[in-house]
């Protein structure tokens, strides 16, 4: 094991530096982009939450589950002990810190490690400890007498795979017999050799050429089969068929196991193709809500207008931390150098900076050393910030035809009931067509949004009370 662990801490340093829009360079993104509406790439959003995220997320939501073969057990454990793992992988586990298992694990880890093994289908949002219980299955299912690949893991793009990966290496760190291998990209192989690792863990396309190009292991006898960020899976160009053609390789007797944050129809659909008469478990994220938030809209003339609201609003009430969502990355740069001129500390999030620079922007500012952060729509949903007072909307959130975005404005605004529950979200309009926007997120929600003259010192006084 000591080998892999080697290969993964090697890889922490440059899964950072890399340019998750590898065939583009930076600098022509940025070009290019600067106009056009700021959107999240899924892969680098669930990297960056992955990264920031600082340990188990707890939830009041509780489980649904559904099984196919009604004559599948299904019990829950309240201990690891409970689950009469190798004591090897129980002391992997202690040494992470975990205790007890989380609340998707006390349901999922029986049916991932039972016998006959079971299917699974499951979702829940990110840091509920869905990869802890992969990767445990994956270390349990190994047959060390057998030296070819057992457990194949799938992630939509490199350093998501390395990120997994690092998971089961500090989690075997007590099993020096389980091999695992990276199938990535740069990971170069003999064409005329055999893999003889117990675990793969890597991207569709390498897994693809490795098994069924180069015939470099045997997909048949592949035991565990586990696709990793379904959701980001399938917004990934290309990984949809490619995933198909290596779940038509496997065997039927091959244990699938699907994860995801989400599932829409596509990504059900997607699963459906794949797992047969699954166990579904299912841990409801917390849903956002707009209570205790006052919303307010402004009326402006233009983007100058907009900018000599927020004047008006930091000159008249103190302001702890506060959020700006513009639409593009050129208003956000113009409206980070007009406020930083006046004197303000701002930092600023787009899509033109890499996960490694966003990551450092977002930690300055959850601590306090930046108080406002100018941002677009590539800060979204599952990055919670909870220190921030007052969210401004310089632009409404609109879709591709320009229509109100009310789950984006939600994400945008809600808060969930883990964190701080009061706030303020003021929105600036600068006509007709964002006038129609607001009345429609209004309607869409039922929640009144108030005007607000910023002309008027009182007027202003009074949201901050
Ligand atoms: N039983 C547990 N006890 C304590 N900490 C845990 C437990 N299971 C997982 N964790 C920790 O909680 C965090 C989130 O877990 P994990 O990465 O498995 O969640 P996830 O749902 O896969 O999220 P993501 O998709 O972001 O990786 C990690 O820091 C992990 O080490």
């Amino acid at each position: 094991m000591t080998d892999w662990v080697k290969i993964a801490e090697d890889q922490e340093v440059p899964k950072l530096k890399i340019n998750l829009n590898a065939d583009e360079p930076a600098a022509t993104t940025a070009a290019s982009k600067d106009n056009e509406p700021d959107v999240a790439d899924p892969a680098e959003t669930s990297l960056l939450i992955k990264i920031l995220g600082k340990g188990l997320v707890n939830t009041n939501q509780s489980l649904d589950i559904q099984q196919k073969n009604p004559n599948s057990p299904l019990h829950s454990v309240k201990t690891f002990e409970a689950l009469h793992l190798k004591p090897e992988l129980l002391k992997g586990i202690y040494a992470m810190g975990f205790n007890t298992p989380s609340k998707i694990q006390e349901t999922a880890l029986p049916t991932l490690l039972a016998d006959p093994p079971q299917n699974m289908i499951a979702q829940s949002q990110s840091g509920t400890g869905k990869t802890a219980a992969f990767v445990l299955a994956m270390l349990s299912r190994v047959n060390v007498a057998l030296d070819h690949p057992q457990v194949l893991c799938l992630s939509p793009t490199y350093e998501l795979a390395i990120q997994t990966g690092e998971v089961a290496a500090r989690m075997g760190q007590f099993c020096p017999d389980i091999k695992l291998r990276f199938a990535v990209r740069g990971e170069e192989i003999d064409r005329n050799s055999k893999i003889t690792e117990h675990i793969l863990i890597g991207t569709p396309g390498k897994m693809l050429d490795w098994g069924l190009k180069m015939r470099l292991f045997d997909m048949k006898k592949v035991r565990v089969f586990v696709l990793d960020e379904a959701d980001v899976m399938i917004a990934t160009q290309g990984h949809h068929d490619q995933c198909i053609r290596i779940h038509k390789m496997l065997s039927s007797q091959c244990q699938m196991l699907f994860f995801s944050a989400t599932y829409d129809k596509e990504v059900m659909d997607f699963a459906r193709l794949i797992v047969s008469e699954p166990t579904i478990i299912r841990l409801m994220r917390e849903e956002e809500s707009l209570d205790n938030i006052k919303q307010y809209y402004v009326n402006c003339k233009n983007e100058d207008g907009k900018y000599n609201a927020i004047q008006n609003i930091y000159g008249c009430i103190s302001i702890g931390q506060a959020i700006i969502f513009c639409h593009t990355r050129k208003t956000a740069a113009w409206l980070a150098a007009k406020m930083t001129a006046d004197g303000h500390s701002v930092a600023v999030l787009s899509g033109d900076l890499t996960v490694e620079q966003r990551l450092a922007v977002l930690d300055r500012f959850r601590s306090g050393q930046e108080k406002v952060l100018i941002t677009t729509n590539v800060l979204s949903r599952g990055i919670d910030i909870e220190q921030v007072t007052i969210v401004v909307n310089f632009d409404l959130p609109v879709d591709l035809r320009g229509n109100a975005d009310c789950e984006t404005y939600l994400h945008r605004i809600g808060r969930t009931g883990r964190f701080g529950k009061s706030g303020i979200a003021i929105n600036l309009i600068d006509g007709e067509k964002s006038m129609a926007v607001c009345r429609t997120i209004e309607k869409h929600f039922q929640k009144d949004i108030t005007y607000l003259n910023t002309d008027n010192a009182d007027d202003i006084e009074k949201i901050g009370n």
